[in-house]
């Protein structure tokens, strides 16, 4: 997507053909610098401090960290090394363990002499497929916007989403944002309603942000707001991200995920989640009792940074000294709550998930899959 009108990835290879560039999304809106990441704790530490978040870029940063882990050892020892290091920066987001897991098949069936290459290769081909991937769920998440447009043709279509699902979060296009960009490319007049999203404020901060590079019409609005405007009828659609979905279709997503889901059923507005598949967990049924809750430092909460009048960034206290501060990173929708699942095959209801994707099953599930005869 572009920033200052000027098109990009969140994540590319330096032309010296080993450092790997990223975006500091810990800078953003008040500075875009880019960073050059050399090293595998390098790219471990841009991924625990989230100047690389979102499940899908966190997914193809982890190859590139396993890429630059190759161009320093390339023995077996040291793929399995890297691959320890990085899966333990962040718990949540499956898509790590799934980057990781392939990057590791791949390599350990590779020559040794021959891994640096093929890592960096792999990781290209990872970033690649995502962008494919969040183009085709755009793609299928325009339907929903363009029928919700033909049933009101004579407003914007008001769509609510929550924490920063966007390009910023994968490699290019978003997952929640992709029918959003679509849309607004095809002339579909648009109104998002961004979450702020604390503490960290990625609705505030990053999905604002994008939005504004591409001109979408959007307005911020404190978390607790949604529930207010999907009673008076302000709300057409939610569609939000998500950083581990089960095979039943629960979804672990940014806090404050499921107020919005509660919401959105008890005013009859319907519930979409945007995902890539890789972000499925196939061998989770119950989202409530199997998914890992990253719990972040208290400090988030407790404190928040932001551009002073004198132009400088300055970080306040928000809470009494004394009081701790709790932080859940993530919590989770059940299925039943949610409407539709927008991913690159298509869009369906949480129990047809399975059916959607039947190439993908563990063996232990293969039983269990319906087996469509048409
Ligand atoms: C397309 S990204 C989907 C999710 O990763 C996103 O909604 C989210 O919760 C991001 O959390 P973050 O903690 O910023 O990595």
């Amino acid at each position: 997507m572009k920033v200052a009108g000027k098109a990009m990835r969140t994540i590319w290879l330096e032309e010296d053909g080993q450092g790997v560039g990223i975006i500091d999304q810990t800078r953003l809106p008040f500075r875009f610098e880019t960073l050059i990441l050399s090293d595998v704790a390098a790219m471990a530490t841009a991924i625990a401090t989230m100047q690389v978040r979102g499940a899908p870029l966190i997914g193809a940063a982890a190859a590139y960290g396993m890429a630059l882990a190759m161009a320093a050892g390339v023995e077996d020892g040291d793929v399995e090394r890297a691959h320890a290091r990085l899966m333990a920066t962040r718990p949540t987001a499956v898509n790590l363990r799934w980057a990781l897991d392939r990057m590791r098949e791949v390599l350990l069936l590779t020559p040794p002499g021959d891994r640096r290459e093929r890592a960096y290769a792999e990781a290209a081909a990872i970033a690649d497929e995502d962008v494919d991937i969040c183009r085709a769920i755009g793609r299928h998440g325009l339907h929903l916007i363009r029928a919700a447009h033909q049933r009101n043709p004579d407003r914007p279509v008001r769509i609510l989403t929550h924490c920063n699902a966007g390009w910023l979060a994968t490699v290019d296009w978003g997952t929640a944002t992709a029918p959003i960009y679509l849309a607004h490319e095809a002339g579909i007049p648009l109104h998002v309603w961004v979450d702020e999203t604390r503490p960290r404020n990625q609705g505030a901060f990053l999905t604002a942000w994008e939005l504004g590079q591409h001109g979408v019409p959007h307005a911020v609005i404190p978390d607790n707001t949604g529930g207010h405007l999907m009673q008076h009828g302000q709300v057409d659609l939610v569609i939000v991200g998500t950083d581990r979905t089960t095979a039943r279709g629960d979804v672990a997503n940014k806090i404050g995920t499921y107020l919005k889901a509660l919401a959105a059923k008890d005013n009859d507005v319907p519930f979409y989640v945007a995902l890539p598949s890789s972000t499925i967990d196939w061998t989770l049924e119950d989202g409530v009792a199997g998914i890992p809750i990253e719990e972040r430092s208290g400090d988030e909460v407790a404190r928040i940074t932001g551009l002073a009048d004198h132009g400088g960034l300055e970080t306040v206290r928000l809470v009494p000294q004394d009081s701790p501060a709790v932080n859940y990173a993530f919590d989770v929708t059940p299925a039943r709550l949610i409407t539709g699942l927008i991913t690159e095959r298509g869009v369906c209801s949480p129990p047809d998930l399975a059916q959607l994707f039947p190439d993908h099953q563990p063996p232990e599930r293969m039983g269990q899959v319906p087996v469509n005869d048409e």
